[in-house]
């Protein structure tokens, strides 16, 4: 018949030239849009998406016409199968172009005035618990209320779309993209095995908030309120490391300070990102990346989206990354994290347009966050000249891991729920009448948070998170946590790194960048459980690797915890509103 295996070739020839062109002509008009926000670029990037749907609607419904079954190939089943997947391309015209149009607009976008970063940047640094109050309930007002509107019918459209493409709902359709019938034990258990050390760095940081916003504001055997932890959604906790520092006598470097100092400038932080991948004898980035990249925010009053982000334009040579980079620490280490993402697309751009992707998102998202365990080690900063003293004495390293800690540890039972939240919206548990009253419950069990105000149905505070209001999937975030120290135990055995893990500094050495290359060529050509194996020896991902890096901190608090008589957990589970 018509759909044998030669035709299946020929068709996947086929598609692989014209799926670049539409895909390049897709991505750049997307880039031009969220570099320069307006009526117009928004019309043309829903047009060339619309293209590049019904060009995957073509495909895939004729991919699913090939009697894969019977084929001899295992790269053209495999090919043909990782078309069949078209995501919301498989809704009725008129519906997909009501995602499209209705799909909420990220908010964080920063052009003067309203700028999403303001508001974060209140919540980083202000003390003040009434103007933490007013940021963190002025940003949710501003984007809730609009963002619900539309998010209960995005909800049936995406699920309508994932049954088109045989999944139950997009919940999981999502989860597909990790391949393990275990996934959501495999997740659950994770979790477990890191309890505690979230409840320690948990009951331990409410202490410290204890002795600086007093009773009134927070009890010791309950919940912390969401809006003093110096950030807008309490996932990462670093900016409060002042409030919380183990050793208040020995602070820490302040490394933006010294990098403004020294006159670094945004260009000098993405020569030293790429410095480091070489260094590796990993690839650099062609001509057209710093060409073309948007490294800071134009000065000529357009709006452009904020959120940092890495693009790949699938012709080979042009990847580009945006950001609005300040001068600062935090935004050395996302220059390193975007590279990452650059460096996954450098390896793999000679395969097939259908396996450039990573092995499982969680990878695309692991290599720039291994790099920086290396990066952000005392050893890097010093030989860098980020650090002001050289030698690093038992308190100053606590002081060290505790930020580490306040980044990497707070952030677990944050990534966890926030797919765990969106699984439940889709399989229907959740439903629409308490979005809110959920997600907050899930925050309170998980997260150990309460609001730091009552919050009704009215609002929809899931949405004051951009990948929410972006639709974007989350689970990468929390298998990346762990998969990068995992990855970092591996790279710095090859280097023949001895000692304790978190002083490893995987600079310059070519072995580890070797291992690193063998597993990012491989794009999302390979299962991903085969590719992990060729760094960690190991086929899962166990949380063993990230508890040896914390060992020495999760000593340390305990002994303090126990020391103070604290609680783990909190017992007492009422959110505790000031009246
Ligand atoms: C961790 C995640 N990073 C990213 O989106 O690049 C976030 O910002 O919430
Ligand atoms: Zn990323």
């Amino acid at each position: 018949d018509f759909y044998n295996e030669t035709m299946a070739k020929i068709f996947l020839q086929y598609y692989e030239n014209t799926t670049r062109v539409v895909w390049n002509r897709f991505m750049e008009a997307s880039w031009n849009y969220v570099t320069n926000i307006n009526q117009q670029n928004l019309e043309e990037m829903l047009l060339k998406d619309m293209e590049r749907s019904q060009h995957m609607l073509f495909f895939g419904t004729q991919a699913r016409l090939f009697k894969i079954a019977r084929f001899q190939d295992p790269v053209v089943k495999h090919m043909l199968s990782k078309l069949q997947n078209i995501d919301k391309a498989a809704l009725p015209k008129d519906e997909l172009q009501e995602v499209m149009e209705g799909a909420p607009r990220s908010p964080g976008t920063c052009s003067p005035g309203e700028s999403g970063d303001w508001w974060e940047d209140v919540m980083a640094t202000s003390r003040d618990q009434k103007e933490l109050l007013w940021a963190w309930q002025g940003w949710r007002d501003a984007v809730g209320p609009q963002v619900r509107m539309t998010f209960e019918r995005y909800v049936q459209l995406s699920n309508k779309a994932a049954k088109l493409n045989g999944y139950e709902d997009m919940g999981a359709l999502w989860q597909s993209m990790y391949e393990s019938d275990t996934l959501e034990q495999d997740l659950e258990h994770l979790y477990q095995e890191l309890q505690p050390l979230y409840l320690n760095l948990h009951a331990y940081v409410r202490r410290a908030l204890h002795r600086h916003y007093g009773p009134e504001l927070i009890d010791l055997r309950g919940p912390i309120p969401a809006h003093l932890l110096g950030n807008m959604w309490a996932q990462s906790w670093v900016n409060i490391l002042d409030l919380v520092l183990p050793f208040p006598k020995k602070p820490l470097d302040d490394i933006t300070r010294n990098m403004k100092v020294q006159h670094w400038k945004p260009e000098k932080m993405f020569i030293e990102a790429e410095n480091f991948y070489t260094s590796l004898g990993l690839l650099s980035t062609p001509p057209d990346f710093w060409r073309k990249s948007m490294m800071e925010r134009p000065a000529d009053g357009r709006e452009v989206e904020c959120h940092a982000s890495a693009w790949d334009f699938y012709n080979g040579q042009d990847f580009r990354i945006k950001k609005c980079t300040e001068v600062t620490i935090e935004d050395l280490l996302s220059i390193f994290h975007q590279m990452g993402h650059i460096q996954y697309f450098l390896q793999y751009k000679n395969l097939s347009v259908i396996f450039r992707a990573g092995t499982n998102p969680a990878f695309e998202e692991a290599v720039g966050l291994v790099i920086i365990l290396s990066v952000f080690s005392h050893k890097h900063l010093l030989n860098k000249g980020l650090l002001s003293h050289q030698h690093q004495d038992s308190e100053e390293e606590v002081n060290f891991l505790m930020g580490i800690a306040l980044d990497k540890i707070a952030f677990i039972p944050f990534a966890y729920l926030m797919d765990l939240s969106r699984w439940k919206v889709f399989d229907g548990t959740i439903q629409k009448d308490v979005y809110n009253q959920e997600w907050w419950s899930l925050r309170l069990k998980y997260q150990g948070l309460c609001p730091p105000t009552p919050r009704t149905e009215e609002d929809f505070d899931p949405a004051a998170k951009f990948h929410i209001s972006a639709s974007m999937p989350y689970l990468r975030y929390f298998l990346s946590l762990v998969l990068q120290f995992q990855f970092h135990e591996a790279l710095c055995k090859a280097t023949g790194h001895m000692g304790l893990l978190h002083r490893c500094d995987i600079y310059n050495s070519k072995m580890a960048g070797k291992l690193l290359e063998d597993v990012l060529k491989l794009g999302s050509s390979k299962p991903w459980p085969e590719v992990l194996e060729k760094i960690t020896g190991e086929t899962k991902v166990p949380a063993k690797a990230i508890m040896t890096y914390s060992k020495l901190l999760l000593n340390w608090l305990v002994t303090e915890n126990v020391q103070q008589g604290e609680i783990l957990g909190w017992p007492d589970f009422s959110c505790y509103f000031e009246e």
